[in-house]
């Protein structure tokens, strides 16, 4: 099987990306290309991107009204992402809507509570419950909106496999035992994200910023 680690490539340099991938492919199984890099060099990068000949995942994190969800989705088409996000909690028509708009081979999950996001942040938004509520929540709403997943931390996602064995489940905020934990406030390890129920694990920095890339992902999949 292949590795299950996305690496997440957050830079505006197409060259260095691509270095990158180049270095650390034979450790990874897929992409992940989010805004940063999106923003700096759209669709003729991810094209770019896609000639390393590993799956693409698509991180742009949509949330609108429906219509314009469903137009962005559409618009993405053509480059045949593995995987692309859009923001539980648009609502259920805005998930129906983005899905129906994707490509057949697409998978499209839905950010239930960013991983750099606490208790605390739900009360400074008006979100009643903690954490684990909130993601349990969407998880219902993204199931019964007909998406293929969720995105969520290591923390919840063995209950929220619980609700949707069936789901496919993107767990990012990984990060190694002794890993720099920077803006991420729900970590764990690759190891337990992996035991948990994690259907891949997304990995950036203790990988993209690591003086050696290519030994950190290599160490990375040792323990899993
Ligand atoms: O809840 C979320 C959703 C997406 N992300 C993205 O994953 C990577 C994590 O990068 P690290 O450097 O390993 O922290 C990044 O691209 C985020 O946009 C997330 O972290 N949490």
């Amino acid at each position: 099987m292949s590795s299950r680690i996305f690496v997440a490539l957050d830079t505006p340099d197409l060259e260095k990306a691509k270095a990158l991938a180049t270095r650390v492919h034979h450790h990874v199984g897929g992409i992940k290309l989010g805004l940063e890099f999106f923003m700096a060099n759209g669709r003729h990068g991810v094209h770019e991107m896609a000639e390393i000949g590993l799956p693409i995942f698509l991180d742009l994190k949509f949330h609108d009204i429906p219509n314009t969800v469903a137009k962005a989705v559409q618009a993405l088409r053509p480059l045949e992402p593995a995987i692309i996000t859009v923001h539980a909690a648009g609502g259920r028509a805005m998930l129906e809507d983005a899905k129906a708009a994707a490509p057949q081979g697409t998978k499209v999950v839905a950010v239930t509570m960013l991983t750099s996001l606490d208790d605390s942040d739900l009360v400074s938004i008006g979100l009643s419950g903690d954490p684990h509520e909130q993601v349990l929540r969407l998880t219902e709403l993204a199931k019964s909106a007909g998406v293929d997943g969720i995105v969520c931390s290591g923390e919840e996602v063995a209950a929220a496999k619980k609700l949707w064995p069936h789901g496919f489940f993107v767990v990012p905020g990984v990060r190694p035992a002794d890993g720099a934990v920077g803006d991420q406030k729900r970590v764990v390890t690759p190891r337990k994200a992996l035991d948990s129920g994690a259907s891949i694990l997304v990995i950036g920095r203790p990988i993209t910023q690591a003086a050696d890339p290519d030994q950190a992902a290599r160490a990375i999949e040792a323990t899993l």
